[in-house]
């Protein structure tokens, strides 16, 4: 098989974030409960807009902050996503390219709004997030560019975009042409509400062999497989993936494949500031290893290399040079 054009092609909701610094008493102002995402129509969103305080704006969604790490990495990355033909989609579209991750899903003027999640971060490094989705779940199968889909190792998918119909049966048009090419697919479960409402549908990708690599957080585990106990969940959810990669925040993460484990401590830190795209930054360091052909050790420490990196500043981007924090591991 010949070098692929991408070594990682992701999909998922392309959404601008906007964070802002919040107090308690602002939350608890506008009714949020804190380190919580909740879905918001437009009007919510420019009411709260109006609201905060001055926020700097991103390129953002969990997918594509993964793309922004991987390419961070040094890593071929492309990202498709879907925005509308509006200012915020320039802005998204230019922010992502910027960081060196190939993105060209047309803009639609026929889909609404681009995304946006209005992030609110208080000084306990908690971050609570208010998410309009907007055009980002108007992606269709014809906006899904095969041909990059089956030029890339790795094709990576965020539960997220399973809730809505039409971009659920993009991705599966996506994970068929991956599969037909002998590329690998990655998925991440995006979070608990995801595997409540998609529970079924996330085994029945495992039980037909669609997953080669599959992301979680320990809740995550716990939900998808019913147990309560972390290391009967762990067994139980690694027998159905080939990798099996779960984040646990301050105790650090594991991953299994077959009869391998590597496990890695987190990341010493300096400072906690934001929480926001710590498991993101997770996968595309655990990707990034795993593109690279790295062990399964070495994916884990740069998956949490680059999670660590993520929480000690504002955003779901990383600022520092991730080749250069990684040494001699990649
Ligand atoms: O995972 C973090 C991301 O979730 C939300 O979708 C925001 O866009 C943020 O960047």
């Amino acid at each position: 098989m010949t070098a692929p054009r991408y070594d990682v092609l992701a999909i998922g909701n392309a959404i601008v974030d906007v964070i802002a610094d919040a107090d308690d008493a602002f939350l608890e102002a506008q009714g949020l409960d804190k380190a919580s995402m909740r879905l918001i129509d437009e009007a919510e969103a420019e009411r709260l807009y109006g609201l905060m305080g001055p926020g700097r704006e991103a390129s953002g969604g969990s997918a594509g902050n993964t793309a922004a790490g991987l390419a961070a990495f040094g890593i071929k990355t492309a990202f498709i996503g879907q925005v509308a033909d509006d200012q915020l989609g320039a802005i998204y579209r230019h922010d992502i390219r910027s960081l060196g991750v190939d993105f060209d899903t047309p803009a639609r003027g026929d889909v609404g709004a681009t995304a946006r999640c209005l992030i609110l971060v208080t000084a306990d490094a908690q971050r609570t997030m208010n998410t309009f989705l907007g055009a980002a779940q108007q992606l269709s199968p014809d906006a899904i560019d095969l041909d990059a889909v089956r030029d890339a190792g790795i094709l990576y998918l965020e539960g997220y975009l399973w809730d809505p119909e039409v971009p659920r049966a993009a991705m599966e048009a996506a994970i068929a042409a991956a599969r037909e090419a002998g590329r690998k697919v990655a998925f991440t479960l995006s979070d608990t509400f995801c595997v409540d409402r998609h529970r079924d549908g996330f085994h029945r990708l495992l039980d037909e062999k669609k997953v080669d690599i599959l992301f979680a957080n320990e809740a995550e585990l716990l939900a998808m497989t019913g147990e309560s106990d972390f290391e009967a969940a762990l067994a139980s959810l690694s027998a159905k993936v080939p990798v099996l990669a779960v984040t646990r925040s301050e105790q650090g993460a594991v991953a299994v494949a077959g009869s391998e484990r590597a496990s890695v401590p987190a990341e010493p830190i300096e400072r906690l500031v934001d929480t926001t795209g710590a498991g993101d930054l997770f996968a595309a360091g655990f990707l990034a290893g795993q593109a690279r052909g790295l062990s399964l050790e070495a994916s884990i420490r740069l998956g949490a290399i680059a999670a660590a990196e993520v929480i000690q500043h504002y955003g779901a981007r990383p600022e520092a040079d991730l080749k250069a924090l990684a040494g001699d591991i990649l």
